[in-house]
């Protein structure tokens, strides 16, 4: 298959919903909850769910989701869900063919309550079903810093389908990470890159604001002859993953350099097109499950870009699990070449720890 529609379909709806996060990122009332495992979630997060399943459903009605957020709380909030409807009705993409073949606008407020609440697939091995994560890196979006739109397709629990919207990235592939690319992004010059792939038919970027495949570029991990060179990308939150034991791990492979800290799937897409090389997100508690959402898209990207992604112990991640990554622990992905050296030296240093 070529999944050339569905392809259309996701960069399409990814685009428009950045254009709402981008709205709410510069306010400064971004109209926060916390959820019930105490993380945050905003109107950019509700509203951006909203357009995606819409979207989706509009071209695939048979299709189920996976979708990070659900409408609950709003259909007690009347205040909250009032500020979404405004968001949500006012977005809408530039060019109107465009508009068209996401279905237009969504028909009522209660038709978008009900469109958040249809990403409420179990997920599971049969079938198309996407992964959606309509804010990815929420707290790097309260902050001022990196986040991502990202939405996948997977058939029959194999990923097809990724695409990541990343507004606070440059546009430009070629410009590698530094240590300042994950904290204050509200400065848009330059910035907005779409990363897009299929299985087996490669990765690309392109402007996050352009429409159609003009300015589509492939991409490519970079090829890394020299450790002490890399650079490796975590988590700028500590409570996602160990710095601690990224740290131990990369001063065993030879990386001088300090860790590029950021929030957000815009890691893989950074590794992917070879501003950074290693991407490492060791656990912080034995019981933590990672959600498909998380990874889904980032982890076809990675692989399609010349990249392996497995967890710390050298498993591929299994999407067919249901919502969580049931059966992994972590995550490592590096390029091709290097990746069992960088995986020997995780399982080392996560052994060294029993
Ligand atoms: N204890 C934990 N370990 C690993 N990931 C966690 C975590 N608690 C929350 N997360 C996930 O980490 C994601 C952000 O990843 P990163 O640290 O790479 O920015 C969050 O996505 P959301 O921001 O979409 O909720 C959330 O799902
Ligand atoms: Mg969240
Ligand atoms: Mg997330
Ligand atoms: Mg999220």
């Amino acid at each position: 298959m070529s999944y050339q529609k569905e392809q259309e379909v996701a960069e399409l709806a990814v685009q428009r919903a950045a254009i709402l996060t981008k709205k709410v990122f510069h306010e400064k009332a971004k109209g926060t909850l916390s959820k019930n495992d105490s993380s945050p979630v905003t109107i950019g997060d509700f509203g951006a769910q909203a357009l995606i399943i819409a979207a989706i459903k509009s071209n695939f009605p048979n299709d189920e989701v996976v979708g990070e957020e659900e409408a609950s709380s709003l259909r007690e909030d009347t205040n909250l869900r009032d500020q979404i409807w405004e968001l949500v009705k006012g977005t809408s993409l530039s060019d109107s063919k465009a508009e068209d073949i996401l279905g237009g606008p969504i028909a009522s407020m209660y038709a978008m309550l009900d469109a958040i609440d249809a990403g409420n697939s179990a997920g599971g091995a049969k079938g198309r079903i996407w992964a959606l994560d309509p804010i990815d890196g929420t707290k790097g979006f309260l902050r001022g810093g990196q986040y991502a739109v990202c939405l996948a397709l997977m058939v029959d629990g194999d990923v097809k389908v990724g695409v990541l919207g990343c507004p606070n990235l440059p546009v430009d592939d070629s410009v590698a990470l530094t240590a300042d690319s994950g904290v204050d992004q509200t400065d848009e010059e330059g910035k907005g890159v779409l990363f897009s792939a299929v299985f087996g038919q490669g990765a690309t970027s392109r402007p996050l604001t352009s429409v159609g495949m003009g300015e589509r570029k492939a991409i490519q991990m970079k090829s890394v002859s020299d450790l002490s060179q890399a650079t490796f990308c975590e988590s700028l939150e500590a409570g996602h993953s160990s710095h601690s034991d990224q740290s131990a791990i990369a001063s065993k492979l030879g990386v001088t350099k300090p860790s590029v800290r950021m929030d957000s799937q815009a890691k893989y897409g950074s590794i992917a097109r070879g501003a950074g090389d290693i991407y490492l997100r060791l656990p912080t508690s034995a019981t933590y499950r990672e959600k498909i959402w998380d990874h889904a898209a980032g982890d076809l990207i990675v692989r399609e870009a010349g990249g392996e992604v497995t967890d710390s112990l050298g498993r591929r991640l299994d999407f067919s699990k249901g919502r969580i990554l049931a059966e992994n622990k972590g995550v490592v992905a590096a390029p091709a070449a290097i990746h069992s050296h960088v995986l020997s030296v995780v399982k080392e240093v996560m052994e060294a720890k029993k």
